[in-house]
Formats: structure tokens, sequence, C-alpha cells
């Protein structure tokens, strides 16, 4: 078995490489999705964000505000996103750790990529990265491309006004801070640049998975 962590910023492409990764028969983990799930009524994880965040996140359906958690998550004045995270990180980290046992049992030879803007940046408490993966692969894009992505799919189609289009560049630049890769992270990663269209990283992607076969069961 390989364990690749797949991460790059927001916007710049990892679930685009990790949906080509599984067509070419990779077993693909979303952190993002596991979060989600995570966080639906009923989970210890979203009792633990009910008990600390207060019932203002939560909607009348019972489910969490998402927008009103990033607002206080991400906000400036007072931002407590490392709050949310110890509580999500580790339940995530410890979902995953289950999953690649699983897979270690039923499919050994698999290669299994683990998606997340935060790899380097998102702890249990106990086990480093570096103990986590055998390769890790970053996606690239410039900054202003990540922000575009970020705000296209945030307002699905919408006209903006101007204000809102500010609020959404803002609240991108929050995200993108709490993701910044530092050089010597990048030194251990193989990067993968994402800056044309849309062929040219399917041809990266293919020679990626090349290089990730040939690594067999070694770590990078
Ligand atoms: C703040 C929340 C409620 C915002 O929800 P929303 O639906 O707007 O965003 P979504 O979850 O789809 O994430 C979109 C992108 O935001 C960025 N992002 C999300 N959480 C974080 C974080 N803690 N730090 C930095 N960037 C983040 C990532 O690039 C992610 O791909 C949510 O992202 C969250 O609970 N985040 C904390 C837990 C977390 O880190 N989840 C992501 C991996 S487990
Ligand atoms: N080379 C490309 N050319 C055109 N569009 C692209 C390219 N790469 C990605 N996209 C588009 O950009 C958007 C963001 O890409 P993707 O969701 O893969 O990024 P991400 O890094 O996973 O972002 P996030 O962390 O926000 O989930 C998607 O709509 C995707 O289809």
């Amino acid at each position: 078995m390989l364990r690749v962590g797949l991460t790059g910023e927001m916007g710049s492409g990892k679930s685009t490489v990790a949906r080509l990764l599984a067509e070419h028969g990779a077993v693909v983990l979303s952190s993002d999705e596991m979060g989600r799930t995570m966080m639906q009524p009923g989970q210890p994880v979203y009792a633990a964000i009910v008990a600390s965040f207060g019932p203002g996140v939560v909607q009348p359906d019972g489910s969490l505000d998402r927008r009103e958690l990033a607002r206080l998550a991400f906000d400036p004045a007072h931002p407590r996103v490392e709050e949310l995270n110890a509580i999500v990180h580790p339940a995530v980290i410890g979902e995953q750790a289950r999953q690649i046992e699983g897979l270690q049992r039923t499919n050994p030879n698999a290669l299994v990529v683990v998606e997340s803007a935060l790899i380097f940046s998102a702890r249990d408490g106990a086990t480093p990265w570096r103990d986590r993966f055998d390769a890790i692969v970053l996606v690239t894009a410039p900054e202003a491309v990540k922000i575009a992505r970020f705000v296209r799919r945030s307002s699905a189609g919408r006209d903006l006004t101007p204000a809102e289009r500010a609020m959404l560049e803002a609240d991108a630049r929050a995200r993108l801070a709490k993701q910044a890769i530092t050089p010597e992270q990048r030194a251990h990663c193989l990067v993968l640049e994402n800056s044309g269209a849309l062929p040219s990283l399917e041809a990266r992607v293919n020679e990626l998975w090349l290089t990730l076969q040939s690594l067999g069961n070694q770590k990078l």
C-alpha cells in the first residue's frame, strides 16, 4: 500500500486531481467530505461544536449553519478557527487511520490518496504527518486564480454586488492564510502546477500516476 497526501490551497485544483487519480484506480478519501459527515446532527463532532460555539450556529432544522460557523471561525477581529480545528481534525484523522487500516487488510496493494488543504497543519495530537503518509503531492495555482475559483463556487452563478464580492474575497484570503505551505514543507512534495488548461493538468496527472506506481510501497 502507498499512502499519498494530496494537498494544495483552496481552489488550486486538488479535487480535480483527486478525481483524475481515482480514474487511474486510486482510493480517494476526502477530508472535507468526512468533516461534513461528522458535522451532521447526532454525531459527537456536531455536539462538541454546538457546545463550544452555542445555539447561534444551529439552523431551525437542526443542521449546522456553516456560513455562520465560517464567519465566527474566520472573524479577523476574533478568529476561532483553531478551536474549530481542535474539534474536527482529530476526529477526521482518526477516521482516516481506521479506513486505511481496513484497506490494509482488504486491499493491501491499494494506492490511497487523502485529500486535504491542511495535510501539514491538521493534528490529532499524536501522529506527525510524516508518519501518516509515504508521499505528498502539492497542487499549485496563482493566488488570483484560487480566489476567483472560490468566489465563483460560493456565488453559484449568482450576480454579486461589489460588497458581496469583497466579502467573499476577504473570506477566501482568510482561509488561504491558514493553509500557507512553507518552503520546508514544499521541499517534501511532488509539485503539480495547475495554472493552465485542463488537458495539461490531465497530462501531468498521467505522469504523476506513473511516478507513484514506481514508488511501490516505498516512502518518498
Ligand atoms: C468553516 C466551515 C464551517 C465552512 O464551511 P463551508 O461549507 O463554507 O466550506 P467547506 O467546508 O466546503 O470548505 C471549503 C474550503 O475552505 C477551506 N477550509 C475549511 N476549513 C478550513 C480551516 N479550518 N482552515 C483553513 N481552511 C479551511 C478548505 O480549503 C476547504 O476546502 C468548515 O469548512 C469547517 O468546519 N472547517 C473546519 C474543519 C475543517 O478543517 N474542515 C476541512 C477539512 S476536515
Ligand atoms: N486547469 C483547470 N482549468 C480550468 N478549471 C479548473 C482547472 N483546475 C480546476 N478547475 C476548476 O476550478 C475549481 C476548483 O478546483 P478544485 O475543486 O479541484 O480545487 P480544490 O483545490 O479542491 O479546491 P477546494 O479546496 O476549494 O475544494 C473547480 O470548479 C474545477 O473544476
